[in-house]
């Protein structure tokens, strides 16, 4: 490996603009200590929606918005995001986000209650792209109910998918390091699905649903 990897790194992640409704709901979820997705995993995302022509797209982890005005961008003008997350206030920022971003209310539907309860009473088979911007150990129990819920063609992206850059170190053993590691493998071996890991921000897992 090059030693100018580093870099180029930092390049790729400074790379895509971030406009300043972006910009905005990143201060608001830094200053209450919310990790937002980084603009090279937004700007990969906001791609990967545009690319499947996403009218219908699933996230968990609203957050204050960021990723979900990533989404947005990519979606088409009639495409409306579904964003779940157990964290009311959090929401309420996310809908300031989109908000001051100019999308209409009718674009997102914001749901606020754990995962694992809402996923499963969501419509199969109906979703363009599922994204889950959520700790890996919480991405692991989330994984099925997200693959349900996708069309054939459909993507999963999973953040965060090299933990902190401990996935890629074989020494380091804790949970949650090993969940991002097991999901990734799971989902590169699944037969239904063909996956790349791609090393942006904190590490994104994209899985197309072939069947
Ligand atoms: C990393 S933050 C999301 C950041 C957001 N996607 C962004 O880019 O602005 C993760 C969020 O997931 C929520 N969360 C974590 N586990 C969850 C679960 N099981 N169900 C619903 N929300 C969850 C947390 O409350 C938190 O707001």
């Amino acid at each position: 490996m090059s030693a100018d990897k580093t870099l180029s790194w930092s390049y790729t992640e400074d790379f895509p603009l971030e406009d300043d409704a972006i910009a905005q709901a990143r201060m608001r979820s830094l200053e209450l200590g919310i990790a937002p997705v980084s603009s090279g995993t937004g700007a990969a995302l906001r791609v990967l929606a545009a690319s499947v022509g996403a009218k219908s797209v699933a996230e968990v982890g609203t957050g204050t918005g960021v990723s979900g005005l990533w989404l947005l961008g990519g979606m088409g003008a009639d495409g409306v995001l579904t964003t779940i997350d157990v964290e009311a206030e959090l929401q309420r920022q996310a809908r300031r986000s989109f908000d001051l971003a100019g999308f209409p209310a009718s674009r997102t539907r914001v749901i606020q209650g754990r995962a694992s309860d809402v996923m499963p009473r969501m419509a199969a088979r109906s979703y363009d792209m599922v994204v889950l911007d959520v700790e890996p150990r919480d991405a692991v129990d989330l994984a099925d109910y997200a693959l349900r819920m996708l069309r054939t063609g459909g993507v999963l992206a999973v953040t965060r998918a090299l933990w902190h850059d401990h996935v890629a170190d074989p020494a380091r053993r804790d949970a949650t390091t090993v969940a991002a590691r097991e999901l990734g493998k799971a989902l590169r071996n699944s037969p239904l699905l063909l996956t790349t890991l791609l090393p942006v921000g904190d590490g994104l897992l994209v899985s197309v649903r072939q069947a």
